[in-house]
């Protein structure tokens, strides 16, 4: 059988008029969803989107539809369901492009999701004290892992006197991840975000209170939809001032995520992830002469080789080594944790060790 997906296909720039723009497109439907679904069933079951996760259930869109989807599916915000007219409920989840998702505190195993289907994550941090290396590294690992595009962007630069040396740690964190600085208040963001933001893409803000999140959302809305407030000048430290956790549709078609869950995520099985940040350090990994090696003091080790030939920066060594335990502790059981308690403390007081030798 044919399936022909165009009228599913998002409108491109040439052909703006050939038909008005379809919603699903702009919503973000597109191939790798389309082809999880026969074209027979798209009358029967149409695909619809997770626009905003409530306590009493799941708002959805899809093409004609605009709905409440009482609680049943197991889905998040950004999610596409194939909305059962009969059973609402039953609707099914479609297999998702990328996932952001963390552990429920207390819990050793329960996954709760965050979002789905996000295909640019803008890590936000502003050239002021807020700006942290650990911190981007650990939300481009998570992007990594989430299967999103992580985009690192400096905010502030017009209360920044040094905006180049923000400009040069923030590129340092990995080539495979793009920075670009800007004043999130001026009229900027639309235009240096515009290459993620088109249509039918879906994009997430994430970072600290007061980085100007909001502030960027409403750039590329033109509009005060997303409200700011006035940051308290001592600390640079902002209010928080989100609280709400659904997608906004742009006017040119761009699916906007600004959820404060997003900020509090921890590293849970991310180890790919952070071995794609610090791709270099891992790869050296490889070639240590034991496969079980720590890097600390073992001999034939290729990562410890390449901090004395100052080929790798000992800082960054560290951070990886840190954002690993997180990384370990927090995807154990907590029957692992408990057993692991001790080697665990040994592992913390190792890396402390570590720090001090290599004097950071
Ligand atoms: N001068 C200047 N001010 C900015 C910039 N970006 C944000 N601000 C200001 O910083 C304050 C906080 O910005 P928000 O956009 O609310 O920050 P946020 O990240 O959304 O904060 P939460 O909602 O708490 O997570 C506001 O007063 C903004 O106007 C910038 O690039 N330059
Ligand atoms: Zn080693």
């Amino acid at each position: 059988m044919v399936r022909d997906y165009s009228q599913f296909l998002p409108n491109t720039a040439e052909n703006p008029r050939t038909k008005p723009a379809s919603r699903l497109g702009a919503l973000g439907w597109r191939p790798g969803l389309a082809q999880q679904i026969a074209v027979e069933d798209m009358a029967t079951t149409p695909p619809v989107r997770v626009m905003a996760v409530h306590r009493n259930g799941l708002q959805v869109m899809g093409d004609d539809i605009e709905t409440l989807i009482p609680t049943g599916p197991d889905a998040t915000v950004g999610d596409w369901l194939l909305f059962d007219r009969d059973v609402p409920s039953k609707s099914r989840v479609l297999r998702r492009l990328s996932l952001f998702k963390r552990r429920a505190p207390g819990t050793a195993r329960k996954v709760q999701l965050i979002a789905a289907n996000i295909d640019t994550a803008f890590l936000v941090s502003s050239c002021n004290h807020d700006f942290n290396t650990a911190r981007l590294e650990r939300y481009v690992a998570l992007s990594f892992e989430a299967g999103a595009v992580p985009v690192i962007v400096l905010t502030k630069t017009d209360l920044c006197a040094d905006v180049a040396r923000y400009l040069a740690a923030a590129r340092a964190i990995s080539d495979r991840v793009q920075v670009i600085a800007l004043n999130a208040r001026g009229d900027q963001p639309a235009e240096a975000l515009a290459d993620w933001c088109k249509h039918g893409q879906t994009v997430a803000f994430l970072g600290s209170s007061g980085v100007g999140k909001s502030t960027l959302v409403n750039g590329l809305f033109h509009a005060d939809r997303a409200a700011t407030q006035a940051i308290r000048e001592d600390d640079s430290k902002g209010r928080h001032t989100t609280t709400r956790r659904e997608l906004h549709i742009t006017p040119g078609g761009c699916a906007v995520l600004d959820t404060p869950g997003m900020r509090e995520l921890q590293l849970t099985d991310a180890r790919d992830g952070i071995d794609d940040v610090f791709a270099d350090i891992a790869d050296l990994a490889t070639r240590c002469k034991f496969n079980d090696c720590q890097h600390q003091s073992e001999p034939g080790c290729a990562v410890l080789a390449a901090v004395e030939a100052g080929e790798i920066d000992p800082a960054r060594l560290v951070r990886w080594r840190k954002l690993a335990a997180e990384d370990r502790f927090n995807s154990a059981t907590l029957a692992e944790r408990r057993a692991g308690d001790r080697s665990f403390g040994k592992m913390v007081r190792n890396v402390k060790a570590l720090h001090r030798k290599l004097g950071k």
